[in-house]
């Protein structure tokens, strides 16, 4: 199948869904025309259909059949209810085959065979190949990061096609199953815990007298500034720090004080519950 031939379908066109969406279209590697964002939101598909003049829908089931590869991307305590929308309308019957990508988070690949493999032999060429995949939202702006893994079904160019997709988006590790939950808690969540040092830090830059623009241009000019010296240097991040930080300094009276309140610590804490709860999630279905 060529590029163009490609027809992705995104059911739950969310936050997510959005910014993969987005990257396709303006990474180039797909035209609008070619992506269908299917919501049980009216106006959430007005928004997107101005925005990025996507194809879009309200049903589920014409999103499945017209797709040659679907993005399931809505939450994952709706995941049930939908998959078993497509099963009882006899969809996991596709007589095309299709990837099937999911991007929710901690539902094992074992739960989608459970429902869409139903009735179908260990053989039969209608069980789909179903991918799992931990993007994050800098997808939207090409600097995303995925984890991907696939089930016994999946060829090897059903991971090249979900690769190719993946790395117009940004970087892609492929994995194991059981790392899936850890690439969650790292890289699937990170973004939010860098904004969450981001609020702090310009609350803290207000506090200290700047106004809320100033604030901003301080700490996001430093955090950018940061990341790249980190990337195009290649230096480890222990060494970068020590390189700002003069013994009797300022920047060791703040690393001191972070250590004081087990910063670090909270950071690890924080991370290992996220992987727990996306274990816990597979629970919840
Ligand atoms: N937001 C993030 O940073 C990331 C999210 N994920 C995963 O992506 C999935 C979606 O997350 P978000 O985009 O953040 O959630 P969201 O709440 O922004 O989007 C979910 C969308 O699905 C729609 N929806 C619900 N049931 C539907 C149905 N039966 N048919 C069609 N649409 C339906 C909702 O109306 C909503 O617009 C989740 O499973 C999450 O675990 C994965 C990686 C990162
Ligand atoms: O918070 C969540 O559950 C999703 C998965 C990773 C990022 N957002």
């Amino acid at each position: 199948m060529s590029a163009s031939d490609v027809r992705i379908g995104f059911i739950g066109a969310g936050n997510m869904a959005e910014a993969m969406a987005g990257a396709l279209i303006s990474s180039g590697k797909m035209q609008s025309r070619q992506l269908t964002l299917c919501d049980i939101r009216e106006d959430r598909l007005s928004y997107l259909k101005t925005q990025y003049n996507v194809h879009t829908s309200t049903s589920a089931a014409e999103t499945f059949e017209t797709a040659s590869t679907v993005v399931l991307a809505v939450k994952p305590q709706g995941m049930r209810a939908l998959l078993e929308e497509l099963r009882n309308k006899g969809l996991h019957r596709s007589v095309q085959r299709k990837q099937i990508i999911t991007i929710a988070a901690g539902l094992p690949l074992s739960f989608y065979e459970g429902i869409l493999y139903e009735g179908l032999d260990e053989t039969s060429a209608a069980r789909l190949p179903i991918m799992r995949v931990m993007p994050n939202t800098p997808a939207l702006v090409l600097a995303g990061m995925s984890g991907l893994c696939g089930n016994a079904h999946t060829t090897p160019s059903d991971m090249d096609l979900a690769e190719a997709l993946l790395s117009s988006m940004g970087d892609v590790l492929r994995v194991t199953e059981a790392q899936m939950d850890g690439v969650t808690a790292v890289s699937g969540s990170g973004p939010a815990y860098f904004f969450y040092f981001v609020e702090a830090m310009v609350k803290t830059a207000e506090k200290m007298g700047f106004q809320s623009g100033e604030a901003n241009r301080l700490a996001l000019a430093t955090l950018n500034g940061a990341a790249k010296l980190l990337l195009d240097s290649g230096e480890e991040p222990a060494d970068l720090r020590r390189k700002v930080t003069s013994p009797g300094g300022t920047t060791e009276a703040a690393i001191n004080e972070m250590k004081a309140r087990n910063v670090a610590e909270g950071i690890q804490e924080g991370m290992l519950a996220a992987a727990r709860r996306s274990r816990e999630l597979s629970e919840l279905i």
